[in-house]
């Protein structure tokens, strides 16, 4: 009578025990290797408790996409009861639960990101001009190493905040530092062993634990982003709208008091975009470049065809991926290996519902098992290993298999895909173009085991930077 049952028809999983749940099943440190090793044992769709909470892991494309795709609002819903949701006060759209206020926020975050270019010229010159910036990086490195890290992360960081805030901020900006810094440790902290032993064990919640440092720092940063958005109330202009800010004020104005939009929402959701935005995209360019400089016949083989399309231009335009089936390859094969957010975003069963012949009920949190897909065997040429012709058919055309779903799929799908395709296609191809980028002799063997976070990080590393000689 010691072991917790499992309600009927749920999916099967190791063996309960109480007060604890499963969590020995698991590393703290990364679990995805565990994650996969009971896939094994019990197909693709399991379940383990998390202390006294039942989780439900969803592995393989075939599951996936009936959860996210085919039922898709039956699976929309975000766990409420968790370290994340307390470290950012329930607010904002990311971890949202299904429902009016992430509906109207997210409808509104696709507008204004469309209506701010995406897709036009006007973000492309903004992810352009950015990118200028860590040329002048690159170019004070020419002959020397680097290691790219902040780099990327200021890049990305600097483009979202251009959406959000109109403008960009110097790379030794105490702002964008902070900010930084904060995002980061959070992004490690939320989930790292300690806010598994904050969910696990609740009773812990108010002791003065290293988890605590997350909340410090959410703290930190609404109070600089209050600080932002008392000056933009000052300086806007009705009608003129110069950045996401700018709309959602307006739009508040407009709104009557059945809205859920508030100033308070506000801060947290500025915070939230410019989080997902940052770490996401700054980590899957760092493995892009880890993987291209250790594999340099792809790196000159996409540098030639960028020479052969870019000729006598400029600049690059988004419009030319269309011309460049290799370096869009090379980029989707990246996202692939990259593996950027493993585990997506939790979700939760918005009402009693079935999946792969199984019942779950209403509230059953979902952790969605996107490595499983993005390296299924039988779904890929090579599922191993970085191997661009995962997206060439044999014209050497590009194609993009059902399986490619790092940005997850379904009614919670990222919502930011079409700026990340664009910064990673732009920065790269522009950074591409002008240098070649080297594995340093005295760097020893590349390791490209990730760590592991909500993110997937490599490990820190130096690039040696070269100018290219264009024809
Ligand atoms: C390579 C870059 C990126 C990757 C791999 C990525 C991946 C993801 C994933 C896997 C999710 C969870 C989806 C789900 O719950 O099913 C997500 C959600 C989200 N992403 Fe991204 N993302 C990236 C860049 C961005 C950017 C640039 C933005 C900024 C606009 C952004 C904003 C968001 C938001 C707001 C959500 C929450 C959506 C919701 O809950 O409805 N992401 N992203």
């Amino acid at each position: 009578q010691f072991i917790s049952r499992r309600p009927k028809n749920f999916p099967p999983g190791p063996t309960v025990l109480p007060f604890l749940g499963n969590v020995l099943s698991l590393s703290l440190e990364n679990p995805l290797s565990d994650f996969e090793r009971l896939r094994k044992t019990y197909g693709n769709v399991y379940s383990l408790y998390i202390g006294s909470k039942p989780a439900v892991i969803i592995n393989g494309l075939k599951a996936m996409k009936e959860a996210m795709v085919t039922k898709a609002t039956e699976f929309a819903g975000r766990p409420q009861d968790l370290y994340v949701n307390d470290t950012t006060q329930r607010k904002g759209v990311i971890l949202a639960d299904y429902g009016p206020s992430w509906k109207e926020h997210r409808r509104f975050a696709l507008m204004t990101l469309r209506n701010f270019g995406l897709g036009k010229q006007s973000m492309e010159e903004r992810i352009l001009g950015e990118t200028q910036y860590i040329m002048k990086t690159l170019e004070e490195h020419i002959g020397k190493t680097l290691s790219p890290q902040l780099m990327f992360h200021n890049v990305a960081s600097n483009i979202i905040c251009q959406v959000l805030f109109g403008r960009r901020y110097d790379y030794d900006d105490d702002f964008i530092k902070t900010i930084v810094q904060c995002f980061t440790e959070n992004a490690k902290l939320a989930n790292g062993p300690w806010a598994m032993l904050y969910d696990t064990f609740p009773m812990i919640r108010s002791l003065p634990l290293p988890f605590t440092k997350a909340f410090k720092n959410v703290a930190t940063c609404q109070k600089i982003a209050k600080r932002v958005l008392a000056e933009h109330k000052r300086t806007r202009v009705n009608g003129e709208p110069r950045d996401f800010v700018d709309c959602y004020l307006e739009e508040l104005e407009k709104r009557d008091d059945t809205t859920t939009f508030s100033e308070e929402q506000l801060s947290m959701y500025a915070l939230d975009i410019h989080f997902a935005g940052t770490d996401t995209t700054s980590n899957t360019l760092l493995t892009g470049f880890l993987y291209l400089m250790t594999h340099p016949h792809i790196q000159e083989r996409c540098q030639e065809e960028i020479d052969r399309v870019l000729e006598g231009k400029d600049h690059a335009s988004f419009e030319d991926r269309n011309n460049m089936p290799y370096v869009q390859a090379v980029l989707h094969e990246v996202q692939r290996v990259a593996n950027t957010v493993p585990l997506s975003v939790f979700h939760c069963a918005t009402t009693d519902t079935e999946l792969m012949g199984y019942s779950i009920p209403k509230g059953t949190m979902i952790i969605p098992n996107l490595t499983s897909v993005l390296h299924e065997e039988g779904q890929w040429k090579s599922s191993h290993g970085f191997n661009p012709e995962n997206f060439l058919n044999d014209k050497e055309e590009f194609v993009k298999p059902e399986a490619f779903m790092p940005f997850s799929a379904g009614p919670r799908m990222c919502l930011g895909e079409g700026l990340a395709r664009m910064e990673l296609f732009l920065i790269s191809v522009t950074l591409l173009r002008k240098f070649k980028f080297i594995w340093p002799e005295d760097a020893g063997k590349p390791d490209y085991t990730p760590v592991y976070g909500v993110t997937l990080t490599p490990k820190p590393y130096r690039m040696k930077i070269q100018l290219r000689e264009r024809q």
